[in-house]
């Protein structure tokens, strides 16, 4: 693999006002918060008459504990250091980031503050996994999975209010089955819930309130249709045309968040199964290390369907039984399609963090530094197999950015444009709410009116792009 990509036509420059925020402001919050994880375990481990004593066991390069390597890290990062090179560890990409980072020391911009946004972004999950890796009582550690399940056990209300607008169309299939336009009505209402799922982000929320997180988290219809406006590019006529023309077909999920976002993306791919005949299998694709806090990895997805299937699993809101037995349906319908390979992770449900080697291969690519633009040449098995599907989803604003190259285009330049040499390799659907700089596919006019309107459209959470691209090759 190389980095040097021959796409885009231009000179990438990223930079922005708000990558620099990240840098300063929320990766600190990202790091204190694991530090304070890992005291925590300490702490359990070392109570008297637990024979394990980690501080030995957690030792790595250089004398350091764990904990005193992340408190470095964050004090090296709010003090614009250079970036060490990966250690090798064993884990995939070492060479990759190592390389990428030589370059960008030849043009002094390898330091926190200079380095690409994108590749600082993805060095920094994949040096705090080589620093887990290299011991042996962390390896299998995922230092954000508390933080996922609490967010998750939290999201109650808003998953039984799903599961029940799911029950009502389990009630009303066979009037549906004879009226194509109300499966069409349904296919935009699943398509836009699976779109706000991915308004929550835990790398996004050191500072929410739960209930901040309860209102991003209310995607029923009428929410969906004042929130329609929000939508600045919004393909979905074009995606349920190519949708409704193929029968029995793959779809895939190159997924992004776990606990609610991945819960709405269950219960899209349940759609596609059970109310049409245009979809008979879904692949799932998660990352292999603990990535941008709360990304799903092969464990988060196996837990996901476990909770759901445990009636006692929510804690907040009240629940009654109905909305529990509604939970249990499509639960029970999600772990069965699970069973018989209907639902299927790119990688074995039991892969451990970091991978196992060949039997993991397809996951790895998710969690390079690069963009998706040259797939084929990085990647030609994952390419080769993403062609055999129907379409290909990619969740979220890190997918987006990765698809564009997270470089500043005019944001009326044509997504085809951005998406660059990837563009009509397979039927693509990018579903982002807006978290991050770039944004292309927009009008001139919608562009001028938003400007306006608010000039965080970009990062704050609250806009949305639906970009699809047909297969052409
Ligand atoms: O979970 P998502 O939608 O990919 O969002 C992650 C986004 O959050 C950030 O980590 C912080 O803005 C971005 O860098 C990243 O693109």
């Amino acid at each position: 693999m190389s980095f040097a990509a021959p796409y885009p036509p231009y000179d990438p420059t990223d930079k922005s006002g708000f990558s620099y925020d990240t840098v300063v402001k929320r990766w600190p919050i990202i790091l204190a918060s694991i530090v304070d994880q890992l005291h925590q375990e300490n702490h359990a481990l070392q109570a008297p008459g637990n024979v394990s004593d980690d501080l030995t066991q957690a030792k790595v390069v250089e004398g350091k504990t764990i904990i005193e390597q992340v408190s470095q890290l964050k004090y090296q990062m709010a003090r614009d250091y250079a970036l060490e090179p990966i250690p090798e560890d064993g884990e995939p990409h070492a060479d990759l980031y190592n390389s990428e980072l030589g370059r960008l020391a030849e043009q002094s911009r390898n330091t926190w503050f200079t380095a690409p946004w994108l590749y600082a972004e993805c060095y920094l999950y994949r040096f705090l996994r080589s620093l887990l890796a290299q011991t042996q009582h962390w390896r299998a550690y995922d230092p954000f999975l508390s933080q996922k399940v609490d967010v998750f056990q939290k999201s109650g209300p808003s998953i039984y209010r799903i599961a029940s607008s799911i029950h009502d169309i389990e009630t009303a299939k066979n009037t549906l089955k004879s009226e194509p336009s109300g499966i069409e009505a349904l296919f935009q209402e699943m398509i836009q819930m699976c779109l706000w799922g991915n308004a929550t982000d835990l790398s996004l929320l050191t500072h929410m309130t739960l209930s901040d997180i309860e209102k991003l988290q209310t995607v029923e219809k009428e929410a969906q249709s004042a929130r329609k406006q929000f939508i600045l590019k919004d393909d979905q006529e074009q995606v349920w045309n190519h949708v409704k023309g193929m029968k029995g077909g793959r779809v895939d999920f190159v997924l992004d968040n776990a606990g609610f976002e991945v819960f709405t993306d269950l219960v899209f791919a349940d759609f596609l199964v059970t109310y049409t005949s245009h979809v008979s299998k879904v692949v799932f694709h998660g990352k292999l290390i603990p990535w941008f806090v709360s990304d799903v990895t092969p464990l988060d997805f196996k837990y996901t369907i476990e909770a759901l299937l445990d009636s006692s699993y929510f804690t907040s809101g009240s629940s009654s039984e109905e909305d529990k037995s509604h939970l249990q349906e499509i639960a029970t319908r999600i772990s069965r399609y699970v069973e018989e390979g209907i639902f299927v992770f790119s990688v074995p449900a039991d892969t451990p963090l970091g991978g196992s080697g060949a039997g993991s291969k397809l996951g790895e690519f998710w969690t390079n530094p690069l963009p998706y633009w040259d797939m084929e040449r990085e990647c030609p098995d994952l390419w080769n197999d993403l062609r055999n599907s129907g379409l290909v989803i990619f969740k979220g604003d890190l997918n987006y950015r990765k698809l564009t190259g997270d470089i500043q285009w005019p944001s009326t330049t044509p997504f085809k444009e951005a998406v660059g040499p990837l563009a009509g390799s397979f039927p693509l659907l990018s579903l982002r709410t807006n978290k991050a700089d770039v944004a292309v596919g927009i009008t001139q006019e919608a562009l001028d009116e938003i400007e306006k309107k608010d000039d965080k459209w970009r990062v704050n959470g609250k806009y949305a792009l639906i970009s699809f691209l047909p297969r052409t090759k």
